[in-house]
């Protein structure tokens, strides 16, 4: 049986005498786990607290990442400790655990508070309690639900150290890493029937950008390839020949036993193969290319599968002269998996998840390698010695200061907290079942699925019908976890949302019509996964390049900058004399901080203050100085925004005149605006812009190259692409919602910085609660005000509907830039009236007192009120899609969608950051008590009111409303 619990005391250690000889022992007393309590980890019920306010717009960074899974509501209230630590409920019973032999190794990183699973472990009984033991069959797992990459194991038994190093630097752009890529790229290619020839040409022209960066030619490289993927068609030939086998190309596996994840390069007969593109003249694999075989056993193992072989396949073997090397030349080498290697791989991998849970930094005394034959051992001693850490390679150099070591440390330990977060999310794939995790708005189930389509990259197109309106977190451009049924028990990949229909009705204009034709999910994915359901999929490539960006700005990045960020240096400033925007003072001032700046500008801009018009200035003064500018933000649609606003603002010094026919912002080989972005996040009218990342190698780095401006967003930023290139100054807008090591992912790549956000809107997308939180914008119009320039006009609101967040939220500094602004009314709309709206409605701010009921996320009759207010500005002559409809939670928003046509805008404070509208309607759904993320965080409500352009409607129960100060002032303002 399995036994599964939190270790709820102190483990104790001993040697007994046993008929077998001298045995170890480890005593764990473990609460266990009972079933229905299982599951439940803080993440989860935080969730609840959360629920609505815990997204933000999904953003697909060019690889395939995540910028911003979800958003978690900064506010929640937090307690303090480790994550596991919590776990432990009282009431449960505890028992003993006892841990024989071997695994007595795993019980020597367990703490009280972490989690524990023992399979196969046998009963006893002890004055009359049950307890339990491994057997000779046990697999004992730390911290089963931290999903351990099987890479990560590899390295670690390799060398801790080279674990821990990797993290922190990521994996450079380097030819022998793109070559491995191509080849296994090639692999898959061959396995799924593709002409050798044809997959080699087409692979190395899709990576034609990298290629070129690399100074490399499509030929040569082809070449390269080709000799490496002689040893894997030959391999699959003698598979053809004896007809035995049966294979299946690459695939994700996850292991919900052992906390494993991993992509096995291929499954050969029920076993896993890898591919490596280095040689091997031994009759057996090497040790560590066998760790990464057993990880795949297991999981696959744990899938019902009897695995007693690994093969590994040495590419390079084939291409070596039979004449000049001795050896084993034979690519393939099979091992048989042995239990011993396969508890072993659990055993190191156990090491990984308790360090990682402890947040230590390993020494590289946990393993055995010797540093003098390691290739890394010259960065290794330099990071410990900049890091002052304990290491087996030694130190060299000078230690950073110390306030900089310690901020580094706080850093790490909230980025692996955030891991964490990213992690119980990934438990949740197996510990809810389909409806539970279709009701949190986490997968969308009962697809059915229609057809696949190969299309002409090897990849696939597949598609789905929803047989439900279900709402989901899940958007279009999202990665997500694509299944025949389970993400993890079942055939999944990991696939992009290229299209999301919605299975809705349109109520308004066929209440019992035919559903509509636009009911179909399209995905496009690696293999050709039957969909049937789609899982949320949070990346942890998003938390591994803050890792890195924190990294390079301490160890790599320049002195001075650090002089200035760490407050030992004040900025300076050499403003130009120049008039740049002659119609707006902060404007103007802003701009001259920003091209003046010789460390970093801020420029703090409410909402409608004209942000995206004043960048715009900037870059184009800065390309009229000649300065290579970085434009970048935390999403996509903001990059979008602001680059719009440089084509429109600077596009003739940029070239726009017309020069090319293709590519508007394009002339001659020196000017020119680059957007670095995947096809589904960068919007349509931007795709002149984007950076095609096939073709040939020398053209398309050319285009990077010589580009002035070039946009991608700050998870972009950190991509190998961008980590090579240079900047004069870099842009930053939707500042303030990016945590610091966010920020440097952009910074690190240019001289200077200019900041541009907003502090009292939305702070940084974060699922933890840590020193994440505080943006760097913050933090720095904090440290230096003569920094920054505060933009005081804005072009959006009537008057009336500024006023409020102006004197709560700006000292009442926000005015209306223009008379016409200030007095902006719904009646400058064409058709529409506002004599024909009831007289409580007419002026630009009202309010509407709805009782409301007892829902905890949701209230029916605010959504009923709701419609019917639609239904009156609809007759007053406004049109659906000039109204939006903010609600604090996502189940909110879900009643009120389905009650409103569908050009209405219905969404979450968070999704409607950056956003404005005609007419705002406010749903606060709070009834008693102010519960809620709108009412924990003021920034928030901050947003909501300031979306509006001519009017804004308050609904809610305003005596629950009048408990809190500030709403009381709002009620007041709004004129109940
Ligand atoms: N100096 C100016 N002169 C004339 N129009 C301006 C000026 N500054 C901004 N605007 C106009 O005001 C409107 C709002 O500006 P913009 O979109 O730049 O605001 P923003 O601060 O970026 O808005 P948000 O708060 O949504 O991010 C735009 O139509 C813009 O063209």
């Amino acid at each position: 049986m399995n036994v599964r619990g939190i270790v709820a005391g102190e483990i104790e250690e001993r040697t007994v005498s046993t008929q077998y000889g001298e045995s170890d022992l480890a005593e764990v007393p473990l609460r266990l786990a009972r079933d229905d309590l299982e599951g439940e980890t803080r993440g989860e019920r935080l969730a609840d607290w959360t629920d609505g306010a815990d997204e933000s717009e999904s953003d697909r960074a060019s690889d395939g990442t995540d910028a911003s899974d979800e958003r978690r509501s900064n506010d929640d209230p937090h307690p303090d400790g480790g994550l596991t630590r919590e776990r432990v409920a009282d009431g449960q019973e505890t028992t003993t655990v006892t841990l024989w032999n071997k695994w007595t190794e795993s019980a020597e990183y367990l703490e009280p508070g972490m989690e524990l699973l023992v399979t196969e472990a046998k009963t006893e009984q002890y004055q009359g309690d049950t307890q339990y033991a491994t057997t000779g069959d046990s697999y004992v797992v730390v911290e089963p639900s931290f999903l351990v990459n099987v890479t990560a194991i590899r390295n670690w038994v390799e060398c801790p150290r080279l674990y821990y190093l990797n993290k922190l630097s990521g994996v450079p752009l380097n030819y022998p890493v793109v070559k491995g890529t191509l080849v296994h790229e090639v692999f898959g290619d061959l396995l799924r029937g593709r002409d050798i020839e044809e997959s080699i040409d087409a692979r190395v022209e899709e990576r034609g950008l990298q290629l070129g960066l690399l100074g490399e030619t499509p030929e040569a490289v082809a070449e390269d390839v080709r000799e490496n993927a002689k040893a894997i068609e030959g391999w699959l030939e003698q598979g053809r020949l004896t007809e035995e086998d049966s294979w299946r190309s690459e695939q994700l596996l996850i292991s919900e036993t052992f906390g494993i994840r991993g992509r096995a390069d291929a499954i050969r007969r029920g076993g896993p193969v890898e591919l490596k593109t280095g040689k091997n003249l031994k009759k057996e694999p090497r040790f560590k290319d066998k760790i990464q075989a057993a990880c795949y056993a297991l999981v696959l193992e744990e899938h019902g599968g009897d695995v007693d072989t690994g093969t590994l396949l040495y590419t390079k073997n084939s291409a070596l002269d039979r004449n000049e090397e001795t050896g084993d030349l034979t690519p393939a080498k099979d091992f048989s998996m042995g239990q011993g290697l396969l508890k072993f791989v659990v055993r190191k991998r156990n090491e990984i998840a308790a360090m990682e849970v402890r947040g230590e930094v390993p020494t590289g005394y946990e393993g055995d390698a010797k540093c003098e034959y390691c290739f890394e051992q010259d960065t290794c001693m330099v990071v410990s010695g900049r890091l002052d850490q304990a290491s087996k390679a030694g130190q060299i150099g000078q230690a950073l200061p110390a306030e900089e070591r310690e901020y580094f440390q706080r850093l790490y330990r909230a980025i692996e907290e955030e891991r964490r977060e990213v992690h119980h999310e990934y438990a949740k794939l197996w510990e809810q079942d389909a409806q539970e995790r279709a009701d949190d708005d986490r997968a969308l189930i009962d697809l059915e699925f229609l057809e696949k389509r190969e299309l002409e990259e090897g990849r696939w197109e597949l598609r789905a019908r929803r047989t439900s309106a279900a709402n989901s977190k899940i958007r279009e451009g999202d990665f997500v976890l694509a299944s025949d049924g389970h993400p993890v028990r079942g055939n999944a990949e990991l696939a992009t949302i290229e299209r999301l229909g919605s299975a809705k009705r349109d109520s308004a204009d066929s209440p019992s019509g035919p559903r509509p034709q636009g009911d179909e999910v399209v995905l496009t994915a690696d293999e050709p996964v039957e969909v049937t359901r789609l899982d949320v999929y949070p990346s942890e490539l998003t938390t591994d390049r803050l890792l890195v960006a924190v990294h390079d700005f301490l160890l790599k990045g320049e002195e001075r900058r650090k002089d200035v960020l760490f407050g030992r240096e004040d900025p300076t400033f050499d403003r130009p004399e120049e008039t740049f925007v002659d119609n707006n003072d902060a404007q103007n001032e802003a701009v001259r901080l920003a091209v003046g700046a010789d460390d970093f500008a801020l420029i703090h801009g409410p909402p409608g203050t004209g942000k995206t018009y004043t960048i715009a200035q900037a870059i184009r003064a800065m390309v009229e100085r000649g300065e290579r500018v970085l434009l970048s933000a935390f999403t996509n649609r903001a990059v979008d925004n602001a680059l719009e606003a440089v084509l429109e603002h600077g596009g003739d010094v940029l070239g726009a005149d017309g020069a090319s026919e293709t590519r508007p912002g394009v002339a001659g080989d020196t000017h020119g605006v680059v957007r670095v972005g995947s096809e589904s996040g960068v919007r349509e009218d931007m795709e002149p812009y984007r950076l095609e990342r096939a073709g040939d190698p020398a053209e398309r780095v050319a285009e990077l190259e010589d580009a002035q401006v070039v946009a991608a967003t700050t998870a972009t930023c950190g991509s190998r692409v961008m980590k090579e290139q240079g900047f004069d100054v870099a842009l930053v807008d939707e500042a303030a919602q990016l945590t610091e090591p966010g920020t440097y992912a952009a910074a690190n790549l240019a001289e200077r910085f200019v900041l541009v956000g907003d502090h009292e809107q939305l702070p940084p997308v974060v699922r933890a609660e840590n020193d994440l939180t505080e943006s760097l914008f913050e933090r720095l119009v904090e440290q230096y005000p003569d920094a920054g320039v505060m933009l005081d006009r804005q072009y959006r609101m009537n008057q009336r509907i500024q006023f409020f967040a102006s004197q709560e939220f700006y000292d009442g500094m926000l005015r209306p830039a223009e008379p016409a602004v200030a007095g902006r009314t719904l009646d400058d709309l064409e058709g529409v009236s506002r004599d024909r709206l009831p007289e409580s409605l007419r002026d630009p701010v009202s309010f509407v007192d709805v009782a409301g009921d007892d829902g905890q996320y949701t209230d029916s009759e605010e959504a009923a009120r709701i419609t019917e207010l639609i239904d009156r500005y609809v007759d007053a002559g406004l049109s659906h899609d000039d109204i939006g409809v903010i609600a604090p939670f996502r189940a909110q928003v879900s009643e009120i969608t389905g009650h409103v046509p569908d050009a209405v805008t219905v969404d979450t404070v968070d999704r409607f950051q950056g956003s404005s509208q005609e007419l705002i309607i406010v749903s606060f759904t709070a009834t008693g008590s102010l519960e809620g993320p709108i009412f924990e965080d003021y920034r928030r409500i901050n947003v909501a009111l300031t979306r509006p352009k001519r009017a804004l409607v308050l609904v809610g129960d305003s005596q629950a409303l009048a408990s809190d100060p500030v709403y009381e002032r709002l009620l007041e303002w709004a004129g109940r």
